[in-house]
């Protein structure tokens, strides 16, 4: 049995460690905040076009901090530290979270979150450790231990290998990748040789879908019925399309059609835009600022993504500030420190 560290039990990690217990060859240990209560004592409520309806569904062993995790009566060493939690690197620096819990030249990290550029921190801190990335196409919320799966869940998991690493050390890494994907479940996850490119293509949907909606904090449905989809979200998408191609990831001709069309029949609310309602952190920089970056080191002009970027630095200052993480001198401000 493989032993799997859990943290980030929300949609996707729940669902991620549902599967891993389903497929019999992992021990999940999962890390739970703010539900562990409720996990405790009535476990998860999960409804799943995959993986099936369960009530009361609990993973081999739930703990309230990756300490607890770690420091059991029989100490744990964890063959794989799964992190699905949001990556918001100016909340929290997930490589110093997960220390406690991994083990040198034997733990891997795999990644389960969107945006891009989101392994180049984990693979500095560990570079003895293999790091996978994982693309999953899931659409899914957690709400209170209350897990709804709306779309099928495919996970696309390759090895995020730093250009200077050895051809052994690539070819171990690409192993652990193909295993990892055997262990969650082949049904549902595939192993690929070049991650990068499906974290361009999935930055396709979420550096257009994903702000727009949260900006307007109107669903999918009814961006396409307000004309939003066609004349914001669709020239939004050619941009980002523009700068994978100056990385050299180019999509088929439909792709901006294939993303607009992916959420057909449902009034999808983007993981973005529930951080925007529940008023948490969102998924800026990973998503948006990274995309942004990118085409500035090509020199590309993306003058909408820009645009949806500086709104949404204005939503998220908001947020922080209702969360108590940045704060409004009293004295008050004067435009000439900021022009
Ligand atoms: N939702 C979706 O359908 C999809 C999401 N993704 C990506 O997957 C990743 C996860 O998304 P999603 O599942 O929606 O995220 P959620 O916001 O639903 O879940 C995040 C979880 O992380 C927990 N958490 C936050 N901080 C800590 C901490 N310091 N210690 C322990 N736990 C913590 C939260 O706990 P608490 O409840 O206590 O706050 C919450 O349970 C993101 O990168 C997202 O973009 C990708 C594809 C689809
Ligand atoms: C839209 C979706 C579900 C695509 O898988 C997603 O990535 C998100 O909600 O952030």
């Amino acid at each position: 049995m493989k032993s799997v560290l859990l943290i980030g039990t929300g949609g996707v990690g729940t669902i991620a460690g549902l599967s891993l217990t389903l497929g019999g060859q992992a021990n999940v240990t999962a890390v739970v905040r703010s539900a562990y209560d409720r996990v405790i004592c009535e476990g998860y409520k999960i409804s799943s076009p995959d993986h099936g309806n369960h009530s009361g569904w609990r993973p081999y062993r739930v703990v309230r901090t990756i300490d607890e995790a770690v420091n059991s009566e029989t100490p744990v060493v964890y063959d794989y530290v799964v992190v699905s939690l949001k990556a918001l690197p100016d909340v929290y620096c997930i490589e110093e979270m997960i220390t406690p819990a991994v083990k040198l030249s034997h733990t891997t990290i795999v990644l389960i979150q969107n945006g891009i550029g989101i392994e180049e921190p984990l693979k500095k801190a560990y570079p003895y450790n293999v790091v996978l990335s994982g693309v999953s196409m899931i659409g899914c919320q957690n709400v209170g231990a209350v897990v709804s799966q709306f779309e099928k869940d495919r996970l696309i998991v390759g090895a995020f290998l730093p250009e200077s690493a050895p051809e052994a050390t690539n070819q171990s890494a690409h192993a652990i990748a193909k295993e990892f994907t055997e262990i969650y479940g082949t049904q549902f996850a595939e192993y690929t040789e070049n991650i990068t490119f499906y974290r361009w293509r999935k930055l396709v949907y979420n550096a257009t879908i994903n702000p727009i909606c949260a900006l307007t904090l109107l669903d999918t449905g009814r961006c396409h019925l307000s004309g939003l989809s066609k004349n914001l979200t669709f020239p939004a998408m050619q941009e980002v399309i523009a700068i994978a191609a100056a990385h050299n990831h180019i999509f088929p001709d439909d792709i901006a059609d294939s993303m607009l069309s992916s959420d057909d029949g449902l009034y999808y609310r983007p993981s973005m835009m529930l951080d925007v309602v529940y008023n948490r952190p969102f998924e800026l920089e990973a998503i948006l600022g990274n995309t942004i970056k990118a085409a500035q080191s090509k020199g590309i002009s993306c003058p909408t993504l820009s645009l949806l970027y500086t709104l949404l630095k204005g939503v998220l200052w908001r947020v922080k500030e209702t969360q108590g993480m940045v704060q409004a001198p009293e004295e008050g401000v004067k435009w000439a420190a900021y022009s």
